[in-house]
């Protein structure tokens, strides 16, 4: 690594107050993909990042995937996953294992780190205290060998459909870190497994946030030639999803932005999570790094 002068240094503290002016007091929320987590050292810069985020007056809410990870649990308990539209088909013996990667040992691995580096972090899911009220997704996808539409059972998947801030207002604002596993419940009580883009962009309308970031492992939107676009309106949002340049997991997270936009959240950008300190370059210099996405 280059040394940084003294000067510099105090240069780039200086250079960023007007940023932290900007967000001061404000909610971002900020979705941490099962992609982004990378090696142990770009997981505790993350975790620094948003004590740095709690220590200059800004309230961070960590919403958290785990796709990879669930994956691997799954493979080594021999069960076979699939997805449909981005979304993971969830029976019965899969949700006991994305409960238990996802509100267990991702869960409390963030927590970990945040703590570790001085904050104080409070893990729940969108169980807790009723956070997260879903029900059943339905979706319908073209079938690859007839390309007719047909409906498909994702089982127990869910959309959000409530978001109950009684909870999330106890921490934020006294210097308490949520970090929040993309679990909800249905109206009969059944847990759902909920996309976690989608899970963080209706926990930042609901919250209201100035920002929402979604940390992956691109550098944002690709186009066909893989050029990353660095704004995309949500109008072209829409036909790059129509035309396929968009596909997989990257569309829950483009419809997400869409949605939080409509939500009033100011601002939703998708970043690369394995860039080293992607949120304070984010958010705290003048260098948009990855995919703003705007009305
Ligand atoms: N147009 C696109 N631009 C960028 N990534 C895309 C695009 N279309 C599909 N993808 C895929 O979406 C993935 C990101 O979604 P996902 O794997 O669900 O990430 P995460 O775990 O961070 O939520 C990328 O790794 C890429 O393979
Ligand atoms: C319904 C659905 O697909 N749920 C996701 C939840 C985790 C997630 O979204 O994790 P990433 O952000 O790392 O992709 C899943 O089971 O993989």
């Amino acid at each position: 690594m280059t040394e940084i002068s003294p000067l510099d240094q105090a240069r780039i503290l200086s250079e960023a107050l007007p940023h932290m002016q900007q967000y001061d007091e404000e909610t971002i929320v900020i979705k941490y993909g099962g992609h982004a987590m990378g090696d142990e050292e770009t997981a505790k810069n993350f975790a620094r990042d948003i004590v740095l985020l709690e220590q200059t007056a800004i309230n961070p809410v960590v919403v958290h995937g785990g796709g990879p990870q669930i994956a691997t649990m799954l493979k080594r308990l021999g069960i076979v996953s699939e997805f449909a539209a981005g979304l993971r088909i969830t029976d019965a013996a899969t949700i006991e294992i994305v409960e238990m990667v996802l509100a267990g040992s991702v869960n409390k691995q963030i927590v970990g780190y945040i703590n570790e580096a001085g904050g104080k972090a409070v893990g729940l899911s969108g169980k807790d205290a009723n956070m997260v009220k879903a029900s059943k997704t339905t979706r319908t996808i073209i079938d690859p060998d007839s390309h007719i539409e047909k409906a498909v059972d994702l089982g127990f998947v869910g959309d959000p459909e409530k978001v109950d801030l009684t909870l999330l207002n106890q921490l934020i604002g006294y210097e308490l870190i949520p970090v929040l596993a993309p679990l909800a419940t249905s109206k009969d009580g059944q847990t759902l497994n909920v996309n976690a883009d989608t899970f963080a962009g209706a926990v930042a309308g609901a919250l209201k946030a100035k920002r929402l970031l979604l940390l992956t492992d691109v550098p944002g939107v690709l186009d066909k030639s893989k050029k990353l676009i660095p704004q995309l309106s949500v109008k072209d949002a829409r036909k790059l999803i129509a035309d396929g340049t968009i596909s997989g997991g990257m569309i829950p997270k483009v419809e997400t932005c869409i949605y939080a936009l409509e939500q009033g959240v100011e601002g939703v950008v998708i970043i690369d999570g394995k860039m080293q300190h992607a949120v304070l370059l984010e958010l705290f210099t003048n260098t948009g790094t990855g995919t703003l996405i705007h009305k």
